[in-house]
């Protein structure tokens, strides 16, 4: 697809609507209690030939909370974030979500399963509308075939208008729902980047992975980024988040793990891991000794 627009320059931001309702719908899948381990990444190994690039990694993600992982470029953030969405197998270790193993999957799979993920680099369908955009997440689970979208039977119809509700409900939420016909590729930056969000969400994921979801967002759209994220989370989301900006990571997660050269060096609240002398070696490239 052709590259998005640049990022925004200016201040103005699109306002999100807190009060839509945007609660995952039941997709089948098994719940877990909330403060209960959703996923779990345990002595997770993987390599790529010669490089390592997650070294015994055990970290869980609890139902409800908003984990973010960190480190310095190369650290091995990407490919956790693609183990744990089954991409890649770890050469050792498992990840486990839901108390089963995932093991390797195919995209829609992971999608049915209830792990839903947005990208670095977005990826919407340019040429379709934000609406149809939204409308594709919703009809990953949708339960009628061709036949009776052929023949237009009643349970088709009645999937349509439902899930047509639920893509105007989440456009709603991202302020999104005066662009509903407007081509994705014709939105600025920032509405890309929610609508990509909002199009995971009409999944119904009980795990949203969030891959930089910042990125290029001037410190007005940062704010509002984090007033997302904490919405989301309270409308019954679990978060992973991978992001670069610190000041967002601190002010938007309950807990946080750090990587370094693929192993994971800390873990823990906020507070903790800004005072935690490892974490700032890490960041400054100093001696651990000399940080502390
Ligand atoms: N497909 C691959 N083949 C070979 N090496 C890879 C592959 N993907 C990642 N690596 C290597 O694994 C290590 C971890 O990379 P990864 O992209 O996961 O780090 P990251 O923390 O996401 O970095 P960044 O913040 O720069 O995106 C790096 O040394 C990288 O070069």
């Amino acid at each position: 697809m052709p590259e998005p627009t640049q990022p925004t320059t200016g201040d103005e931001v699109t306002e999100i609507n807190p009060d839509a309702d945007i609660a995952p719908v039941d997709i089948g899948v098994p719940d877990v209690a909330e403060g209960e381990k959703l996923l779990e990444v345990d002595e997770v190994t993987l390599r790529f030939g010669g490089v390592v690039a997650l070294n015994e990694v055990s970290f869980h993600i609890n139902k409800g909370e908003i984990l973010g992982l960190i480190g310095p470029n190369g650290a091995g953030k990407t490919t956790c974030f693609n183990v744990m969405t089954g991409v890649y197998q770890p050469t050792s270790g498992a990840v486990r979500y839901l108390g089963k193993p995932l093991g390797k999957r195919k995209k829609f799979q992971i999608t049915k399963l209830g792990i839903a993920r947005t990208f670095q680099n977005i990826r919407l369908f340019a040429n379709m509308t934000a609406l149809e955009n939204v409308l594709v997440g919703v009809d990953a689970h949708h339960s009628t075939g061709v036949v009776s979208a052929m023949f237009r039977l009643p349970k088709h119809r009645r999937e349509e208008a439902q899930g047509f509700a639920r893509a105007m409900e989440l456009l709603t939420f991202m302020g999104l729902d005066g662009k509903a016909n407007e081509l994705a590729r014709n939105l600025p930056y920032g509405d890309q980047r929610r609508l990509e969000i909002a199009r995971a969400l009409a999944t119904s994921p009980q795990l949203l992975c969030l891959d930089e979801p910042a990125a290029g967002f001037n410190p007005a759209e940062k704010v509002k980024l984090m007033e997302l994220i904490r919405t989301i989370r309270d409308q019954g989301y679990t978060v992973l988040l991978i992001e670069h900006d610190m000041k967002l990571v601190m002010g938007v997660t309950d807990r946080i793990v750090v990587l370094e050269f693929g192993r994971k060096i800390a873990e823990g609240s906020p507070a903790e891991i800004r005072d935690n002398p490892a974490v700032i070696a890490a960041y400054l490239g100093v001696d651990e000794e000399d940080a502390s």
